[in-house]
C-alpha cells in the first residue's frame, strides 16, 4: 500500500513541477498579442482570468492564507476606488487574487510594467502607470482613472502611500488620488492589508497569513465638495483603526 501512495505523491509532484513552467510559457506565448503602445480602452476577460487563476497557483506554492472580511461592504450599483495601505508588493497580488470579480486595475508604478509577462498582462487588465516624480503626468493617469470609472469599466485600485511603508502606521497621502472618486462621482472603499510584509520572511518553511479587511464607503455624496486632505484624514482615522 505504501508503495502505491508513494507513487500517486511522486505523479502529483511531477505534474505540479511540469504545470507550472508550461503555464508560464503559456502566459508568455499569450502576452505576445498585447500591444503595449496600445491604451486599450476595454478589460480583458481572457487576461483578467489569467491574472487571477495564475495567481491562486502562485499563492497556493508559496503557502498564503488569505482571510477577507468587509467584502459585503463593497458597492453593488456603482464603480468604486478602493484604497489600500501598502507595506509589501503582495499587497496587489493579493488583492486582485482575493477580489477576482471585482475587476480591479491598479494605479502602479512605471516599473511594474516591465515584469516579464504580467507587465504585459497588467497593461491589457487596464492597470495604469503613474509617474511619481511629475505631478502633470500624474494628473494624466488620474484623469484616465476617472475615465474609466464614469463609463463604468473596471474598479480601480490605489495605495495613497505612493508607496511601501516599512514603518508602522500611514505615510502622507498623495491627495490627488482621491480626486479620481470626486471627478468620476463614485465612492471610496477603505481597506487595509495585514501580515504581506511577512510573507518574505516566512517562504518556503512557514505558511502566511494574510487579511484584507474592507473597512467602510465614503459615499460619492459624502465626499463631494471636500478637500482631498480633509478625506485623507477620514481614510487615515478608518485604516489606524485597524491597523
Ligand atoms: C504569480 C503572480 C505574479 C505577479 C507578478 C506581478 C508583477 C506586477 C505587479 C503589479 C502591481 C500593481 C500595483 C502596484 C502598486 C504600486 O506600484 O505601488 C508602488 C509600490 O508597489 C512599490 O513602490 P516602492 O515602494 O517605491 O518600490
Amino acid at each position: 500500500m505504501g508503495t502505491v501512495i508513494f507513487w500517486i505523491i511522486f505523479w502529483i509532484v511531477i505534474a505540479v513541477l511540469a504545470f507550472c513552467p508550461l503555464y508560464f510559457i503559456f502566459l508568455f506565448i499569450v502576452g505576445l498579442f498585447v500591444d503595449m503602445n496600445k491604451e486599450y480602452e476595454h478589460d480583458s476577460k481572457f487576461f483578467r482570468f489569467l491574472l487571477t487563476n495564475s495567481t491562486a497557483v502562485a499563492a497556493k506554492l508559496i503557502r498564503i492564507r488569505v482571510k477577507v472580511t468587509g467584502r459585503e461592504l463593497l458597492p453593488k450599483d456603482t464603480r468604486y476606488l478602493l484604497v489600500c495601505n501598502h507595506r509589501s508588493k503582495f499587497d496587489p497580488i493579493l488583492t486582485w487574487y482575493a477580489f477576482g470579480k471585482e475587476q480591479l486595475s491598479f494605479i502602479s508604478k512605471p516599473e511594474n510594467f516591465k515584469v516579464p509577462v504580467y507587465g504585459r498582462i497588467i497593461h491589457r487588465c487596464l492597470f495604469m502607470a503613474i509617474d511619481r516624480e511629475n505631478p502633470r503626468n500624474a494628473m494624466k493617469t488620474v484623469n484616465r482613472a476617472a475615465d474609466l470609472l464614469k463609463r463604468g469599466e473596471v474598479n480601480v485600485a490605489v495605495y495613497p502611500e505612493g508607496r511601501r511603508n516599512y514603518d508602522e502606521g500611514l505615510l502622507p497621502f498623495h491627495g490627488a488620488m482621491f480626486k479620481i472618486a470626486q471627478k468620476a462621482n463614485v465612492p471610496i472603499v477603505v481597506m487595509t492589508a495585514k501580515g504581506t510584509y511577512e510573507i518574505q520572511k516566512n517562504f518556503p518553511l512557514h505558511r502566511s497569513h494574510v487579511e484584507l479587511d474592507v473597512l467602510g464607503v465614503l459615499s460619492a455624496e459624502e465626499i463631494k465638495g471636500m478637500k482631498t486632505t480633509a478625506i485623507g484624514e477620514r481614510v487615515a482615522g478608518i485604516m489606524n483603526k485597524n491597523l
